[in-house]
């Protein structure tokens, strides 16, 4: 095994020195009103311009010294050797809720008919329109007198949100098991990375989480508080059993993590992850949503005598006295979104105000039009580097929500 740090994520706020990226491609042009619902978009973003200030994020960070990398690139160089790559096909194909068998092989042979894997990466992303495979309607009955439903394979519009497939905590990944199926068919890309990607195979990255799991858990709901703190959402998408099998698995493999704290929050689609109403932006500041601050209640998880063990408890005191208690602090400032100003707050949330990205201690990137909490970032010391947000936030995610840090320098 290599002593190489492939993965290091001890923190939330950290130096942020590699970080994984998903530009937006056609998926997004396959978004249509009837599958909004279903594929989890409020509205259809504008690709063009949605790429535009996706790469305005990209070079905010390779301007602070961060490595970016693509979900996409990745996922190509993994699947150099022919035999993986017929596996990983294979297991699209299999994932890809295509009835007939027949119509499978279509898919396949479609797949593979690309000449370069990095464009048939693209295609799997992008989703399959019916016109694109000719005769597909002669494979089944089923087909011959189907739906006017376009696809053959839905596209995955989702999956510029790198947070959520997977989540880097400690020297290892949660690969998640996601509460949908459109998002679960995004943790594909993850596994083969992991386990066959030259720069991840050697280092036998340790996986906390398995998407075979049949609990959800998502990465906006894994927060690294410190490196004895790890905070887990229970919410919209992850279940308090997930938590649990995380936090023991943790414990079992000499991680240094000492305790997890889990946050219910209320369970709704605004709400859909922790990182959406509470992120860490410095040694002792956070951003939080008002709205969550009543109804939230946490509970401690820790080792208990036997490594197996758990010790579940609830905390009974104020937000800010458990982190001040659990980070070792002497004070703590909730930065609260839209400075606690009802309709300001409802209105910035919904754009992922509270959704800060940490590129260091103090230094967070932020969405340009969440102007009220920016200006109170500001006003408690908050360095910003502030990007673009008209077309990307319509899928309901912010700087958090669309990177996934693979390595961050240790605090002191
Ligand atoms: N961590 C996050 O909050 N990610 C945003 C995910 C948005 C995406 N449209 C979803 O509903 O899953």
């Amino acid at each position: 095994m290599s002593n190489k740090k492939v993965l290091q994520v001890y923190s939330e706020i950290g130096k942020l020195k590699k970080v994984l990226l998903h530009r937006p491609g056609k998926e997004i042009e396959n978004l249509t009103p009837d599958l909004m619902d279903r594929l989890l978009f409020d509205d259809i973003p504008y690709l063009e311009v949605a790429r535009q200030e996706h790469d305005a994020f990209a070079d905010i960070l390779r301007n602070n010294g961060v490595e970016v990398v693509y979900l996409e690139d990745l996922a190509a160089e993994a699947i150099a050797d022919n035999d993986i790559k017929e596996q990983f096909v294979n297991e699209f194909v299999k994932e890809a809720s295509i009835q007939s068998q027949k119509k499978r092989e279509l898919v396949k042979e479609y797949l593979l008919s690309f000449s370069t894997n990095r464009e048939m990466i693209d295609k799997m992303m992008e989703g399959i329109r019916k016109e694109e495979i000719k005769d597909y309607r002669r494979t089944s009955l089923a087909d011959m007198i189907e739906s006017d439903y376009p696809f053959i394979v839905d596209p995955m519009p989702n999956l510029y949100f790198t947070r959520d497939p997977f989540a880097t905590i400690g020297a290892g990944v949660s690969l998640n098991h996601m509460r949908t199926v459109t998002r679960n068919r995004e943790t594909l890309f993850a596994k083969y990375i992991f386990n066959y990607h030259p720069e991840y195979k050697e280092a036998n990255v340790p996986l906390w989480y398995d998407r075979t799991e049949d609990t959800s858990i998502e990465g906006g709901d894994e927060l690294i508080l410190s490196e004895k703190v790890i905070a887990i959402g229970v919410s919209e998408r992850t279940d308090a059993a997930s938590v649990e099998k995380l936090a023991k698995r943790i414990f079992e493999n000499n991680e240094k993590f000492e305790v997890v704290l889990a946050f219910d929050i209320p369970k709704k689609r605004a709400f859909m992850h922790l990182d959406t109403v509470f992120t860490m932006v410095d040694y002792d500041k956070f951003t939080i949503h008002p709205e969550i601050e009543g109804p939230l209640t946490v509970y401690s998880i820790r080792k208990g005598e036997n490594p197996k063990d758990i010790v579940i408890e609830k905390e009974t005191m104020e937000l800010s006295d458990i982190l001040k208690k659990y980070l070792e602090l002497d004070n703590v400032t909730l930065i609260r979104c839209g400075g606690g100003n009802l309709i300001d707050a409802g209105r910035e949330q919904w754009n992922d105000g509270s959704n800060t990205l940490a590129i260091a201690p103090g230094e967070v990137v932020v969405y340009s039009r969440n102007h009220v909490t920016n200006k109170l970032l500001e006003e408690h010391g908050i360095k910003l580097h502030i990007m673009p947000s008209s077309e990307l936030s319509r899928g309901r995610g912010g700087p958090r929500c669309m990177s996934m840090p693979l390595v961050r320098e240790n605090l002191k």
